[in-house]
């Protein structure tokens, strides 16, 4: 099985070519590609389908020709991944796969429209972010309280007074099941200056990831809304790097680097 690995601030991921849909890419796999001592290990996997393959997005087939098929390292699904997706279009272009340098991309959370920055980042447009209300994060005995924001995937984004570098984000923080059924991506954050957050996450499916993008989104919303504003352009500090985050009144952009690294074979089987 061929295999890319790429990252977008760290985010990393395995992408796997499966351009006719032919392969059978179980949870179980995903898994094992993900661990980082047996597999090749990255935070989840890119399947690259062409949409018209593909039963779950055939919909979006006329507005985007490739469908990112993204799964968490645990093998989970997932609606939506803005570091994936900016990778999967560095994937795209690097491979020849796509001859411009703005296109769509499907997504199981919709259409996805990115464009190839002449400094290398990959801009994407993330669509408008939905705000639904409050709820607690849990972590290390303390309750936060935060935002709920839908990126396609679902987010708590938490402003919180402790420096989030003493977060202990080794395991899953707690959250309201009644509120998440299908689980959450929790974002800790610090304002810090004007326009300025320094965010740290745990990612469903993954667990502590140094970057996300949906999350860099959800905690711009939730930094703006504490001084009352819906609009704006965001700096993002993740651990693996910085992230731009524009709000605007119809919709949201996330700006940043996507690199392909390297390049193989893979002998993991089901
Ligand atoms: N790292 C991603 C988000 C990946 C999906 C997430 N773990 C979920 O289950 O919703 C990003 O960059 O947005």
């Amino acid at each position: 099985m061929r295999f890319l690995k790429g990252h977008g601030t760290e985010n990393d991921f395995v992408i796997l070519p499966d351009h006719d849909a032919e392969l059978d890419v179980s949870a179980t796999l995903v898994a094992r590609i993900c661990d980082r001592r047996t597999g090749l290990g990255a935070d989840g996997v890119l399947r690259v389908v062409r949409t018209k393959r593909s039963h779950e997005v055939a919909g979006q087939a006329s507005a985007a020709e490739w469908f990112m098929d993204y799964r968490n390292a645990d093998g989970s699904v997932a609606e939506m991944c803005g570091n994936g997706v900016r990778v999967f279009a560095r994937y795209l272009v690097d491979a020849g796969l796509t001859g411009s340098s703005e296109f769509a991309i499907a997504t199981r959370g919709g259409l996805r429209q990115v464009r190839m920055e002449p400094n290398g980042d990959v801009t994407v447009d993330m669509g408008k972010p939905t705000v639904l209300g409050e709820s607690t994060a849990h972590v290390g005995g303390v309750d936060y309280p935060g935002i709920r924001v839908d990126m396609g995937n679902p987010h708590l984004a938490c402003a919180i007074g402790d420096p989030v570098v003493q977060l202990d984000l080794t395991h899953q923080p707690g959250f309201d099941i009644g509120v998440f059924p299908s689980g959450v991506n929790i974002e800790l954050f610090n304002p810090v200056g004007v326009s300025r957050a320094v965010m740290r996450v745990f990612e469903r499916g993954s667990g502590e990831t140094r970057s996300c993008g949906t999350g860099a989104v959800a905690t711009a919303v939730a930094a703006a809304a504490l001084s009352g504003d819906t609009t704006g352009t965001w700096t993002v500090e993740v651990l693996g790097g910085t992230l731009t985050v524009i709000l605007d009144e119809d919709t949201s952009y996330l700006s940043g680097p996507a690199v392909i690294v390297a390049s193989g074979e893979l002998m993991l089987a089901e």
